[in-house]
C-alpha cells in the first residue's frame, strides 16, 4: 500500500497542515504532521469549549468505528511550552489512500492557549518513534508504525515547500520530487527522535566548515535551530544583524537578501542549500525593514533542530526499515 496528502503552509511557513480522515463516516481534520513527537491528538467534542476557537472537532460518538479505550489517558508538553491532554479512542484513520483501521486517536479534553489561538490547526499527528508516545497505561503506536507492515516500502517522505503546498507520502519515493541523489545518513533513535549528524556548514560562497552538528529532523518545529557558534558565524556576515533580547532571537535587515546557508549531509560532500530568503523568516514590524531570523540558537535543548526552514529546502526520506534519513535537493 501507499498513500499521501498535501501539506499546506500557514503564514510564514510556521507550520504545515495536512487533511487526515478519521472515523466512519469520515471526519476530515487538518493536522500538523510532526516528526518530533509521537502522539496523534485532535481537537474533539470533549475539548473544553473555552479552549476551542474555530478548530474542527472530531466527535467519536458520530463514528460507527470508534471504540473507547476505557481508562486510557494522555498528556503531552512540547518544547515550546504548549501542552494538551485527554482520553483515547481507536478508530480508522486515513492519509490519502493509506488507511490504518485501528489507530489510537487521542481526543483532547484540554489544550494550552497556543493551540486554542491556532484556529486552523485541528491537532497533531506524530511520526516520531514509539518511545515518545504519552498514552497511559500502555503507549500506543504511531500511524506510521501501524501502517509500515503493509507499505510497499517502509518509508515516508516530507516534501515541504516555501509558501506553497508540498506533500507527505507514505510507502514510496517519488522520483520526480527531487534532483540528484538521495544521501542516506544513520539515525540515533535512542531519544525517540529522527536524530542524525551533519558534518558541518557553509555560509554563502564561503568554505565548508567541518564541525559535527547532531540534531533532529522535526517537521513540527518552524525554524532551524543550530549551535550558537554556527548561528553567530552566520549573522556575523550580515551588516545590521543582531541578537534582540526583546524578540529573544537574532533579527536582521530584510534587505539585502542574506547569504545562503548550506548544511552538509554524509561524508561525500553532499549538502542542502537554504536560499538566503529562507532566513528572512518574518518581518518583526509593520515597516518590513527588520526580519526575524529563520536560523536561531539551540541553547538549552541539547541538540540542533532541523525544522521547516531547513526541511523545505530538501526532499527528506524517513526510512523506518533501516532507521535512516535520506536527504536530497529539489
Ligand atoms: O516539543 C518538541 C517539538 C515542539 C514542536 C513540534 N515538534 C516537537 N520537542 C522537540 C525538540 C526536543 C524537545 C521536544
Amino acid at each position: 500500500s501507499t498513500g499521501g496528502a498535501v501539506a499546506t503552509p500557514e503564514d510564514h511557513d510556521v507550520e504545515y497542515l495536512t487533511p487526515v480522515s478519521i472515523g466512519t463516516p469520515e471526519q476530515i481534520l487538518n493536522l500538523d504532521i510532526d516528526t518530533g513527537s509521537s502522539d496523534l491528538w485532535v481537537f474533539s467534542s470533549e475539548t473544553s469549549r473555552s479552549e476551542v476557537k474555530g478548530q474542527t472537532l472530531y466527535d467519536p460518538s458520530n463514528s460507527s468505528t470508534a471504540q473507547k479505550l476505557e481508562g486510557y489517558t494522555w498528556s503531552i508538553s512540547y518544547g515550546d511550552g504548549s501542552s494538551s491532554a485527554g482520553e483515547v479512542y481507536l478508530d480508522t484513520v486515513s492519509i490519502g489512500a493509506l488507511t490504518v483501521s485501528s489507530q489510537a486517536v487521542e481526543v483532547a479534553q484540554k489544550v494550552s492557549s497556543e493551540f486554542t489561538s491556532d484556529s486552523n490547526n485541528d491537532g497533531l499527528l506524530g511520526l516520531g518513534f514509539g518511545s515518545l508516545n504519552t498514552v497511559q497505561p500502555n503507549a500506543q503506536k504511531t500511524f506510521f508504525d501501524n501502517a509500515m507492515p503493509a507499505l510497499d516500502s517502509p518509508v515516508f517522505t516530507a516534501d515541504l515547500k516555501a509558501g506553497i503546498p508540498g506533500r507527505y507520502n507514505f510507502g514510496y519515493i517519488d522520483p520526480n520530487a527531487y534532483t540528484g541523489n538521495i544521501t542516506y545518513v544513520s539515525v540515533d533513535d535512542s531519544q525517540g527522535f529522527w536524530d542524525w549528524t551533519s558534518p558541518g556548514y557553509a555560509i554563502g560562497s564561503g568554505s565548508f566548515e567541518n564541525t559535527t552538528i547532531k540534531g533532529i529532523a522535526d517537521t513540527g518545529t518552524s525554524l532551524l535551530l543550530l549551535p550558537s557558534s554556527v548561528v553567530s558565524a552566520y549573522y556575523g556576515k550580515i551588516s545590521g544583524a543582531k541578537y534582540d533580547s526583546t524578540q529573544a532571537g537574532y533579527v536582521l535587515p530584510c534587505s539585502p537578501t542574506p547569504p545562503d546557508f548550506a548544511f552538509g549531509v554524509g561524508d561525500d560532500g553532499a549538502a542542502i542549500v537554504l536560499p538566503g530568503k529562507y532566513i528572512n523568516y518574518a518581518p518583526t514590524g509593520s515597516s518590513g525593514t527588520t526580519c526575524f531570523g529563520g536560523i536561531q540558537g539551540d541553547s538549552g535543548i541539547g541538540f540542533a533542530i532541523f525544522g521547516d526552514v531547513a526541511l523545505k529546502a530538501a526532499f527528506v526520506v524517513f526510512d523506518g526499515g533501516s532507521k535512516t534519513l535520506g536527504w536530497a535537493s529539489k
